[in-house]
């Protein structure tokens, strides 16, 4: 499913409404009748309806809603915002048919909290812009007050559509029912917290329409698309078809990083992995991981990738001395999928020159502190434009760029993002990066099809966290060894 912006939104409605001739009464219509359809799921057993609506658009849907919430005989009381001449176009059509079904309105009062159980907001959709002017700051003020179940139309009011700063005195809503597509702003954070119990409902736009205006490709991947990228083991496989991996991880004060890397892509189908660390480090690492055969890092690291699939670097390198030349020597030789992470990211910043050069996938796997030393900012700065960041880092440098956080992205080196939505936050906590190096690592090393395999990998790695969580692992006390462990629930449950 794509995510747009509010703006890309209404290019796709100009598009619908101005070539291909359908009514924009019909969309509001649809839309209306969508988010009624849902509201009588929910709520049937008698909730009485306050709806709230704005000069736009989105109270034009509120016409139509409570339209339709009346014809099905239920209790529902109408506020207007605005003065009634405000309404134009559309909103003013609805509110029209709205009347002369014989259907009435009130100016808007605090009063009418008092007899409504559910509150729904059709103040502001994706045409907000900036902070939240009167008189609707004072009315989100009042609702949150009225402390009543809120369904927000399309967005909570006061969220933009895009990722720019959600505004003070924005609506926290209970349930939010999205129109069409999820918005921007719906995998970002703090706007994500505003939604609520969030759906998607169809209002009748085709495809097309978003092909022929909406230029950014941000799609949301999930179990479906990480099931049907699978890629299935033979019967007559053997090790060497499945892929040779290196892992370049682990140092003298951060052996376990090799251990949970390495541990992770063997149980995620690597065929065979060999592990370059420092040569007093192997003895460790090896009772951890019986499986892999190891290198001792001091030695030539040419022997070392060049009968490799694909290879990993960083994870608890530490990389004070030798890091800057064995990443130098990858990047520009190694001709198979190469992973970076970690440690091996505070060198790139030096090396992007290299970086553009390579032929072959490279893919970073920085979290926000990693992605703004890349960038020379702050992880304020990369979380406030996770989109933007990662597609223009992944374009600029012709790599793939898997931003990690709540909803990882993986964007490609055409500037598409593919947003994951598997996880939760016991991801959050030092072991978690190595076990999705592991995952990334074996999974890229076994295809061509480079964006698919990284981002089954992220899901895999969030759905393995949620499978934990859900079988009783509370979040704080999730760890690596215990993810590893868990991955081939994960593998029987999805593919
Ligand atoms: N896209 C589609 O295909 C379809 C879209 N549809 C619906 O349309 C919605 C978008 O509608 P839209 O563009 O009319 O904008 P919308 O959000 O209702 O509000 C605009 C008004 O808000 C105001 N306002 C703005 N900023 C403000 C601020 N900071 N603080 C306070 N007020 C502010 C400003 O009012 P003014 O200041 O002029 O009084 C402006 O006129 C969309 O979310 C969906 O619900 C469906 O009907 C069917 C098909
Ligand atoms: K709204």
């Amino acid at each position: 499913m794509q995510a747009v912006t509010g703006e890309e939104m209404g290019a796709v409605d100009r598009y619908v409404i101005e070539t291909l001739g359908y009514p924009g009464a019909m969309l509001m219509e649809n839309a209306g009748r969508a988010v009624t359809e849902r509201l009588l799921h929910y709520y049937h057993t008698g909730e009485r309806f306050l709806i709230l609506i704005g000069s736009g658009n989105n109270g034009g849907d509120g016409f139509v809603i409570a339209r339709t919430l009346k014809d099905a005989k239920r209790e529902v009381h109408v506020c207007l915002i605005p003065p009634e001449e405000k309404f134009k176009g559309d909103a003013k059509l609805h509110k029209n048919l709205y009347e002369n079904a014989g259907y009435t309105w009130t100016s808007y009062d605090p009063i009418y909290f008092q007899k409504a159980d559910i509150v729904i907001d059709a103040l502001l959709g994706t045409g907000i812009s900036g902070d939240i002017r009167e008189p609707y700051s004072n009315v989100i003020e009042a609702i949150t007050n009225a402390e009543k179940t809120v369904v927000s139309v399309d967005l909570p009011s006061g969220i933009p559509g895009d990722e720019t700063t959600v505004p003070e005195g924005s609506l926290q809503a209970d349930r939010t029912i999205t129109l069409q597509q999820p918005k921007l702003s719906y995998y970002t954070y703090p706007a994500r917290d505003y939604y609520g119990e969030t759906e998607v409902v169809p209002i009748g736009i085709p495809p097309t329409a978003f092909e022929h205006t909406v230029k950014t490709k941000r799609n949301v991947w999930s179990a479906s698309e990480t099931a049907n990228h699978w890629q299935p083991w033979a019967a007559s496989s053997h090790k060497g078809n499945h892929g040779k991996v290196g892992i370049i991880a682990g140092s003298e004060t951060m052996p376990g990083a090799a251990a949970i890397a390495a541990g992770a892509a063997v149980k995620s189908g690597a065929g065979l992995t060999t592990i370059a660390t420092p040569q007093s480090v192997i003895p460790m690492v090896a009772a951890h991981v019986p499986e892999a055969t190891y290198f001792p890092r001091e030695n030539e690291i040419s022997s070392f990738y060049e009968n490799k699939d694909g290879i990993a670097v960083g994870p608890g390198t530490g990389f004070d001395t030798d890091g800057p030349e064995i990443l130098t020597e990858l990047i520009e030789n190694f001709e198979g999928p190469l992973v970076v992470d970690a440690d091996g990211l505070h060198q790139l910043a030096e090396m992007l020159d290299r970086v553009r050069a390579r032929k072959h996938p490279l893919i970073i796997t920085p979290h926000p502190g990693e992605m703004a030393a890349l960038i020379g900012s702050s992880p304020r700065d990369v979380n406030s434009r996770r989109f933007e960041v990662a597609a223009s880092f992944a374009q600029e440098h012709g790599i793939y760029v898997v931003l990690k956080g709540p909803y990882t992205l993986v964007a490609t080196p055409e500037g598409e993002i593919w947003i994951n939505d598997s996880g939760n936050a016991g991801l959050a906590k030092g072991g978690s990066g190595d076990v999705l190096t592991g995952i990334v690592l074996a999974f890229v090393t076994k295809t061509n099809n480079i964006q698919p395999a990284i981002s089954s990998a992220v899901y895999m790695h969030g759905y393995t966290a949620d499978y934990l969580l859900e079988r009783g692992v509370p979040m704080e006390t999730m760890n690596a060894m215990e993810m590893i462990q868990a991955l081939p629930n994960s593998f029987r449950e999805i593919r």
